[in-house]
């Protein structure tokens, strides 16, 4: 279980102007600024549970991931995981989790990969048998065998990233936070880092917290999502509950030949192409069967589609509605 009630964290940062002169007065009076990155914040998480973490750049995740990983200590505020204090119990705690950051490599950049992970063996001071038994499952499942001798600095970075995935693994940690695990990946990468952090999930009951901008891996992972903006906790809730809060239009795009169809009420053109045009509509004025009709007595239809909002557009909504 991660508990973290009423966590405050601020930063003291030197304010400097730019130039020669300003650098040399920096050195004999300083003047600060204080940076609130998380104000207030609370949530629980349960075990096993995937959660998603979102919110726009310097809205304060990493510093929230941080903190839950005891690299940095909040002004103020509990936090609880597994029963640990993470700052005051590092030890212990580090047993407990696993950190993937998709912009930053934690395996020996000279070395074969192979010698990253005995090196992590030893720090976490696993029996041979346990890390052998992991070492072979994750070769498996993320098909590592070919990289395993290869040092970090020549793998590609999708090869990278199933090795960086597979090293905080090998000690079985019961919380996994991932930030931004597949950013810059190709799409078969993501798909497959996607399944195996489900599988993981799944099977062995990690409870997973993952930082992403990429909505996709949300959609595909979690259900329950915590925006974060400015420091603030300002929404918590299920996928679906998020969509439905922000928008139930529906969208709508048709092929057509012949004139172009003049819009009903409840109809806003998002797009428009030759021959075709993207439409939001709101379901509550006008039906979509009722509007499909509108549309094909006006010209002739080569081709309808009907989905809701993406879940994109569902977060940038509400990054607009939160003004973050
Ligand atoms: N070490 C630091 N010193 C001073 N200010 C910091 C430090 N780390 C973060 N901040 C500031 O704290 C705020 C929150 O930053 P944080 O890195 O937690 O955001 P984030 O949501 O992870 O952003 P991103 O999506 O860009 O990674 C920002 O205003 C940032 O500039």
């Amino acid at each position: 279980m991660i508990e973290f009630k009423n966590i405050c964290k601020t930063y003291r940062v030197a304010k400097r102007q730019a130039g020669f002169k300003n650098a040399v007065k920096s050195l004999f009076s300083r003047e600060y600024e204080t940076i609130q990155a998380l104000v207030d914040v609370s949530f629980r998480i349960n075990d096993g549970d995937i959660i998603g973490y979102i919110g726009p750049n310097g809205a304060g995740k990493s510093t929230t991931v941080k903190v839950m990983c005891g690299i940095l200590t909040p002004d103020s505020g509990i936090c609880r995981i597994n029963g640990k204090v993470p700052w005051k119990e590092r030890t212990s705690h580090v047993k407990d989790i696993g950190v993937v950051f998709g912009q930053r490599s934690q395996l020996w950049w000279d070395v074969p990969v192979i010698d990253s992970f005995e090196l992590l063996r030893d720090m976490y001071k696993m029996d041979e048998k346990r890390y052998r038994r992991n070492l072979d499952e994750l070769t498996r499942l993320l098909d590592l065998s070919e990289l395993l001798k290869t040092p970090a600095r020549n793998l590609s970075l999708g090869q990278r990233m199933r090795c960086e995935i597979a090293a905080p693994l090998l000690h079985e940690p019961k919380v996994l936070f991932l930030d931004e695990p597949t950013i810059g990946l190709d799409a078969v990468s993501k798909i497959a880092v996607r399944r195996f952090v489900k599988k993981i999930n799944e099977e062995k009951g990690t409870t997973i917290v993952l930082t992403t901008h990429d909505m996709m891996d949300i959609e595909a992972l979690t259900e329950r999502v915590l925006l974060i903006g400015h420091g603030k906790i300002l929404l918590d809730g299920n996928l679906e509950e998020l969509k439905k809060h922000t928008s139930t239009d529906k969208k709508i795009t048709v092929k057509y030949t012949g004139r172009i169809p003049a819009l009903s009420e409840g109809m806003k053109l998002k797009e428009a192409r030759e021959n075709q045009m993207t439409i939001s509509l709101d379901p509550h004025i006008m039906p979509v069967f009722a509007a499909i009709a509108a549309l094909a007595s006006q010209t002739d239809l080569l081709d309808v589609s009907v989905t809701d909002i993406s879940t994109e557009e569902v977060v940038a909504a509400l990054y607009k509605e939160y003004h973050i």
